[in-house]
């Protein structure tokens, strides 16, 4: 069976690598792209894209979805869009499966909620790299035995969220294993506004963004005489295409909403 796939933000960093990515995949059609801007009878249009790529360009997911019938929406848009994208999928029994960053816990509760009533798949993934997932699992390892954490994440200038959605995953896998609790000194005060960066529950995310940069992150573990550090780096945008895949082919098997690879791996 080939899956038809549909992708929102196909003229983006990560979009444009997935569309290719999608073109060269057996098993899977790219059946049309979701824009917001650019209005025009199809991704050939675009100089990022080959001259044959006939795919057609939408820019209201109803219709895309009504006339284009896809398996699948990979989204890569932005932290204001993808919350909508999503909810229309699954309203209109498509599989999300969303790279996109900056969801409230909100948002993924209703979603989680949404996609249970319906009974439809979508994985929300805030990082495709499977050296990222790993990174995440073994600091939440580590973080049972070295509770004194902080998070290092660093990326590209160009990007809207912070902290990134890797940072704030990280965080919330070692709030399951450890007791939150303050850290560093009783006493400190911030003499500079976010100094100390982020507070998510007790543990402090800095975020780095430089140009030069495209998606690293350290989680430093602190204890008496000793320091542990995790790193994870990705150099370019293909590192997360191979999650990509194999996150659209394990989507049309789901029933539910899953947020993060660590849980279907
Ligand atoms: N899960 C993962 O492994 C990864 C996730 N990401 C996340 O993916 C998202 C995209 O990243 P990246 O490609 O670097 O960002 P880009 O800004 O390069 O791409 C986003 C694209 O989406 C377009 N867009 C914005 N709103 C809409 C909309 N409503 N409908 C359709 N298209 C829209 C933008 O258009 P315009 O620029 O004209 O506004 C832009 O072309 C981010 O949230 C990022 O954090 C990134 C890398 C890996
Ligand atoms: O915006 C990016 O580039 C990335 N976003 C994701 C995040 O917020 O964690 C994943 C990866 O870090 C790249």
């Amino acid at each position: 069976m080939t899956i038809k796939v549909a992708i929102a933000g196909a003229r983006g960093k990560m979009g444009r690598e997935a569309v290719n990515t999608v073109l060269k995949r057996d098993g899977m059609e790219l059946v049309a792209a979701l824009d917001y801007k650019y209005v025009g009878e199809s991704l050939a249009e675009l100089e990022i894209f080959s001259p044959n790529l006939n795919v057609p360009i939408y820019t209201d997911l109803t219709n895309l979805i009504q006339e284009t019938t896809p398996d699948v929406l990979i989204d890569l848009t932005n932290p204001q869009s993808v919350y909508e994208h999503t909810k229309v999928a699954l309203l209109h029994n498509v599989r999300p499966v969303v790279g996109t960053t900056g969801f409230t816990e909100e948002q993924l509760a209703e979603l989680t909620h949404l996609a249970e009533e319906q009974q439809v798949g979508c994985i929300i993934a805030p990082n495709f790299a499977i050296g990222a997932i790993l990174m995440m699992k073994f600091a939440q390892e580590a973080a049972k035995y070295l509770p004194n954490v902080e998070i290092i994440e660093m990326h590209h200038d160009r990007k809207l969220d912070a902290p990134s959605g890797t940072g704030v995953k990280t965080a919330q896998m070692i709030r399951e294993v450890r007791e939150g609790r303050k850290q560093g000194h009783p006493s400190e005060h911030e003499t500079i506004d976010g100094a100390r960066g982020a507070d998510f529950d007790g543990m402090r995310i800095h975020s780095v963004r430089l140009p030069g940069l495209v998606a690293h992150q350290q989680v430093l573990f602190g204890g008496e005489g000793q320091l542990l550090t995790i790193r994870h780096d990705s150099f370019n945008r293909e590192s997360f295409m191979d999650g990509v895949m194999y996150c659209v082919e394990t989507v049309m098997s789901l029933d539910r909403l899953v947020y993060g690879l660590e849980n279907i791996l």
